[in-house]
Parts: C-alpha cells; structure tokens; sequence
C-alpha cells in the first residue's frame, strides 16, 4: 500500500515514514472512508431521524457524538439531508464543535467556516441563540457556506469574508473562537487521492506559518476564561504541535486537556530537531487507524484571566 502512495507522490511518502510508518497506518490510509452524519437537533429530534432512516441504512452511533452515525451508504442524496435535518460530516470532523462547548447567548467566531460543518453544528448546541460570526476569506466558498447555514435553518450566523488575520483587532470579544485552519489535508486522502497528488512539503511550510498567525489573531480576539479550538484534519507536526508551541511560547495561553471517548495517538513532542513544550501532550492527535475516520488534530486552548 505504501508502494501505491509512493508512485503517487514519493516524497509525501518520505515525509510520512517519519510521522507514522506502522502498518495499520498505510493500510487504513489506503482504506475509503466509512459514511457518517450528524442529526440537525435545530429541525429534529435524533430518536425521529433514526426512526426514519433505518428502514433505509444501517445505522451505527459515532462513540464521541451523540448526534453523530455511522452509515452504510452515503445519505447526502436523502430528502433529509437536502432539507437540513441531517449533514453529511466525516465523524472526527464533528469533535472541533463539541470540544468547543458553545452555550446558547455566546458570542462565537468561526474564523475558517467554509463550507459550515462546524458552524451548523455549533448553531444547533447553541439552540439557534446569540450569535456565530462565520467567517471565510474565499468568495467562491462563501455561497456554499450561506446555503448549508439555509438549509440548517442556523439564524443566529452573520458571514463575513475577511483574512482570518483581520480578527486580530478585537481584542478579548468572543467568548469562543474556533480554527479550522487551512491545511495540508492528509487526512482527506481516504476520501480523495486529488489530497495526495497535491501534497507538497513546500505548501506545508507556507501553511505552517499561516496557521501561527491565524492562531494569534484568535487568541488576541478570545475573552479572558474563553474557550479557542484549533483544529486541521492533516498530521504533520508544522501544522499542529508546532502551531500549538508558538502560540504557547508567545502568549500566556493555557492547554486543556480533551477528555472524550476517542482512540488516539500520542501527540508529538520532537521533530526535526525541534523540541515542543510538553503542554502539546494535551493536544488530540488522530490518526486514521485510531477510530477508523479521517486523520485529525485538535488543541482545546483557553486564556487565563
Ligand atoms: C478546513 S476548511 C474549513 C472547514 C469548515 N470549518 C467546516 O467544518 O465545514 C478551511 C477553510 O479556511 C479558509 N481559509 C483559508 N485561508 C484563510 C484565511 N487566511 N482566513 C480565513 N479563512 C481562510 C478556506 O477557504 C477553507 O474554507
């Protein structure tokens, strides 16, 4: 399996012998996802979509989100997905949201929203109260974001499309701020190998000190006891570890640890000859074998008082 990456994009390879280079972990990457969506609880109640889809798909629950399942075919075609009673969402994508913890009457920023997994998700623990600033720098992912929060039914989300970097001037406003930062997207390439040609370690160097400068801007724009997620969905330590370790390193940000019930690997503290601040062991590091999902990474961080 790693034979077939390698012929694909060699040095992607090379890279990734060094992150993870266990059987399980070629196999699983070679390995179609499996489907997965979550209930929108702001159109209906889980119990009455299950009812409603079983007859239809086999149904497992996602241990980790009680809105969430696995299915045994893709439900994006369903008259319940095009009416935003469900979202089609891979199952490791669905923890940003819930480590985030939004209450209803917060005030939120979703600074890479695009195209609104997140931001629906955080609307509906929200109950459809207070307000989610969601925000995407791409024109052309800004229609596909507004037309999700419009089937969802989400009311309470106002887009902008800035630079993420552009927050950075509202100081201590949000009592959440969540970064699902652009990234490298390793852990897509189960569900597209287009992730794997376009893998280059150049783009993740570039992506790596966009993330460190996304990471301070919502922080400098997070209350004081507020909640940040930084999240990406690839696995190589520039874009994770070491994003979390500058922020740590130039700010007074505190890591929390993520106490949910989800298989991981332990984060990285070493690479390159780089040591991280041993805080990252806090960090949620996925990987695809974990829970059989996508690959993710995710940091709960909060600012003292
Ligand atoms: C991983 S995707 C977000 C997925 C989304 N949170 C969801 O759950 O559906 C990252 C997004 O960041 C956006 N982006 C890239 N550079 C950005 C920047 N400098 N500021 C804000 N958003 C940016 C991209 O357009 C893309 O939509």
């Amino acid at each position: 399996m790693k034979s077939d990456f390698a012929q694909i994009n060699r040095r992607f390879v090379e890279r990734y012998e060094r992150i993870d280079d266990s059987e399980e972990f070629w196999m699983y990457m070679a390995k179609p996802l499996r489907p997965s969506f979550r209930v929108n609880t702001l159109k209906a109640s889980v119990e009455d979509v299950v009812s409603s889809l079983s007859d239809r798909f086999k149904l497992e629950p996602i241990p980790w989100c009680k809105e969430g399942f696995f299915s045994d075919k893709e439900v994006g075609r369903t008259i319940e997905h095009q009416i935003g009673v469900i979202f089609s969402q891979e199952a490791s994508s669905m923890i940003p949201a819930i480590v985030l913890d939004p209450k209803p009457n917060m005030l939120v920023l979703d600074m890479c929203a695009s195209p609104g997994g997140k931001t629906t998700q955080i609307a509906q623990y929200m109950k459809n109260e207070g307000c989610i600033v969601a925000n995407d720098v791409k024109y052309d992912r800004i229609n596909i974001l507004i037309s999700n929060l419009q089937r969802c039914g989400v009311t309470i989300a106002r887009v902008t499309m800035k630079d993420g970097r552009f927050f950075k001037r509202f100081k201590d406003t949000f009592d959440r701020v969540l970064i699902d930062a652009p990234c490298s997207n390793v852990g897509m390439i189960r569900k597209n190998y287009r992730y794997l040609k376009m893998w280059s370690l150049k783009e993740v160097y570039s992506l790596s000190r966009l993330q460190k400068e996304l990471v301070m801007a919502g922080y400098r724009a997070l209350k004081p006891n507020g909640i940040m997620v930084y999240s990406t969905c690839t696995l190589d330590p520039l874009e994770n570890e070491e994003v979390v370790d500058y922020l740590l390193s130039n700010t007074d940000a505190k890591l929390l640890e993520i106490d949910l019930p989800v298989n991981r690997t332990e984060p990285i503290t070493e690479f390159e000859g780089k040591v991280y601040d041993e805080e990252v062991k806090k960090c949620l590091r996925i990987h695809p074998q974990d829970n059989d999902t996508e690959g993710f990474f995710i940091a709960k961080i909060t600012k003292p008082e």
